[in-house]
C-alpha cells in the first residue's frame, strides 16, 4: 500500500503523476517563491515585535471616586487639552446629551410639582409655614400640560443612544463594545464613549472635521432641537415660576447644583442651530457605566518626547466599585475625585451614606491597598466652586461635620479643613510613606483644570522617564 492511499492530504497534495520536466521545473519555482514571500513575513512580523517591545510602556491613569466625582469631566479635559479638534468634531453629540439633561431636569420640576402639590411636606429641613400642599396656578397647569410631550422625546432619545443604528454603530465603531442603557438612579447611562455618539451624527460627517454644522443633521425628524425651541419660552416661565422653586426647596433638590444644569441658559441651549460649547460639553452630564479606556499622545513641556498615555475612566456608582480592582495592577497614576460641595448630601443609590463620608471611606481604602502602595495618588478635592456658593448661603458646614467645631463656616477654612483630613488618613493609613498631591479643584472650569493637567502630565512623564533609565 502506497503512503498517499492512507495520507488524505498526500494524495491531494502529491504532484500529478504524468507530470513533465517542464512542468515540475515551474512547480518548484512557484514553490519557492512561495517560500520567500512566507519567509519575509515572518521576519517582518518579528522586527514589529522586537520594535514593540523597545517602545516605552505607555503612562496608565486611573480615574476613581463616586459618581458625580467629576472623573468623566476630567477625562473630558485630557481630551481637550491633547486632541482639541477630535473633541470638538464630537460637539453634535454632545448637543444631544445637553436636551437631554434639559428634559432631566424638566421632568424633575414636574415631577416636584406634582410631588408637593399632592401631599404634604415631610422633610425635617423645610420650614412649619411650608406644609401645606402647593396650590398650582392655572398658568403653571397649562405649562405643564404643554411641557408633559417633552418626556416622551426624553424616552426617544434615551432609547437612541441605547441602541444607534447599525449602520453607524459598524461603520464608525466596528469593533466597540455594545451599549448599554441601564437606569441607574433614573439617569440614561452608557459604557462606551464612542458608538452612542456615532448614534448623533450625521452619516457621512467627517469625524475630525471642525465644523459642527456639517456634523449635526438638522433634518433629522426625531432631533428635540425644534420642539424645545417652539417650547423655549414655556421653559423660561416654567423656570421663572416661584412655585416651581417652592416645590423643589420642598423636596430637597437643588437643581442648579447638579451635573447637567442648563435651565439659567435656556435661550441658548433652545436656539434654533444649537450647538454646545466647550463649557457645555464639560458640563453635560452622562453618567459612565463599567471601564472606558481613552488613548492620546502627550507631549512633554519642551515638545520633544511624546509619550501614550492611557486613561481609564470608571463608573462610580456603588454597585460598579467590583469593577474597579482588576485595572489596579500596573497603574502609573490614580486620580481620586473627591467633591467636597456634597458635604450635606447624601448617596442616591445608599441614602443613608453621606457622600462625604462615603468618600472618606473610598480614599481610605484605596490607600490601604497593598497593590497600589507604588501607585502615584493624585486627589482632586473637586467642585468648590459648588461648596463655595453652598457655604456663601449660609449652610452651615459643621452642622453635617461636627468635629469641624467653631470654625469659620467660609470656604478658605472648610477647604483647608477637608485637605488636613484627607492628608491625615493618607499618613495613617498608607502601607509606606507617600507623598500627599492634592488639588482644590473645579473641573468645569476648563483653564485651572488645563493648569493643574500640564502639571500632572509633566510630572508622570519625569517619573515615566527615570523608571525606565531614560534621564537620571
Ligand atoms: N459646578 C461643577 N460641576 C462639576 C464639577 N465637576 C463635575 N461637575 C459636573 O458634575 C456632573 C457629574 O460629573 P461626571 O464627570 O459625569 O461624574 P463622574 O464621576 O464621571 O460620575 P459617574 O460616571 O456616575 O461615575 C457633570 O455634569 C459635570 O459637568 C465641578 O467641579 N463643578
Ligand atoms: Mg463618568
Amino acid at each position: 500500500m502506497r503512503a498517499s492511499d492512507v495520507d488524505p492530504f498526500a494524495a491531494v497534495l502529491a504532484p500529478p503523476e504524468d507530470e513533465t520536466a517542464e512542468e515540475r521545473q515551474s512547480r518548484m519555482q512557484r514553490e519557492r517563491e512561495a517560500k520567500q514571500a512566507s519567509d519575509e513575513i515572518d521576519e517582518q512580523l518579528s522586527k514589529e515585535r522586537q520594535l514593540a517591545k523597545r517602545q516605552p510602556k505607555p503612562v496608565k491613569i486611573l480615574l476613581l471616586g463616586q459618581s458625580e466625582s467629576g472623573k468623566s469631566t476630567t477625562l473630558k479635559n485630557f481630551q481637550l487639552m491633547c486632541e482639541p479638534k477630535a473633541f470638538r468634531a464630537e460637539r453634535a453629540s454632545w448637543r444631544a446629551i445637553v436636551q437631554l439633561n434639559v428634559i432631566r431636569s424638566v421632568r424633575i420640576i414636574l415631577d416636584a410639582l406634582t410631588a408637593s402639590s399632592s401631599a404634604p411636606e415631610s422633610s425635617p429641613r423645610s420650614s412649619s409655614s411650608s406644609r401645606d400642599s402647593l396650590r398650582l396656578d392655572s398658568d403653571l397647569l397649562a405649562l405643564r400640560m404643554r411641557l408633559i410631550p417633552l418626556l416622551e422625546v426624553h424616552e426617544a432619545l434615551a432609547r437612541r443612544l441605547a441602541a444607534p443604528s447599525d449602520a453607524a454603530s459598524t461603520s464608525r465603531s466596528a469593533g466597540l463594545s455594545t451599549i448599554f442603557r441601564r437606569r441607574l438612579g433614573k439617569e440614561i447611562t452608557v459604557n462606551s464613549n464612542v458608538a452612542w455618539k456615532a448614534a448623533f451624527m450625521r452619516d457621512g460627517a467627517e469625524r475630525d472635521s471642525f465644523a459642527t454644522d456639517d456634523a449635526v443633521d438638522w433634518d433629522d425628524p426625531e432631533d428635540p432641537g425644534v420642539m424645545l425651541y417652539e417650547r423655549a419660552d414655556d421653559l423660561r416661565r416654567l423656570w421663572a415660576h416661584p412655585t416651581v422653586h417652592a416645590a423643589l426647596e420642598r423636596q430637597g433638590i437643588r437643581l442648579q447644583e447638579s451635573g447637567g444644569f442648563f435651565l439659567d441658559e435656556i435661550d441658548i441651549v433652545t436656539c434654533q442651530k444649537y450647538v454646545p460649547t466647550d463649557d457645555h460639553i464639560l458640563r453635560a452630564r452622562l453618567r459612565t457605566l463599567g471601564v472606558a479606556e481613552h488613548r492620546m499622545r502627550l507631549t512633554d513641556r519642551n515638545g520633544n518626547i511624546t509619550r501614550e498615555f492611557r486613561i481609564f475612566d470608571v463608573g462610580g456608582h456603588s454597585s460598579l466599585r467590583a469593577k474597579w480592582a482588576p485595572y489596579f495592577d500596573d497603574m502609573n497614576c490614580i486620580i481620586f475625585l473627591a467633591p467636597i460641595s456634597a458635604f450635606d448630601q447624601q448617596l442616591e443609590e445608599e441614602p443613608e451614606i453621606s457622600r462625604l463620608a462615603d468618600s472618606v471611606a473610598l480614599w481610605t481604602s484605596i490607600i490601604k491597598n497593598k497593590v497600589l502602595q507604588d501607585t502615584n495618588l493624585i486627589l482632586f478635592l473637586n467642585k468648590i466652586d459648588i461648596l463655595q456658593a453652598k457655604l456663601s448661603s449660609g449652610i452651615r458646614f459643621s452642622d453635617y461635620v461636627t468635629s469641624y467645631g467653631r470654625r469659620p463656616n467660609d470656604f478658605d477654612s472648610a477647604s483647608r479643613y477637608m485637605r488636613k483630613q484627607f492628608a491625615a488618613i493618607l499618613k495613617d493609613s498608607s502601607p509606606v510613606p507617600r507623598t500627599f498631591y492634592c488639588h482644590l479643584t473645579n473641573v468645569v472650569d476648563m483653564k485651572s483644570t488645563q493648569y493643574v493637567l500640564v502639571g500632572i502630565k509633566d510630572m508622570l512623564m519625569q517619573t515615566h522617564l527615570k523608571q525606565s533609565g531614560l534621564i537620571i
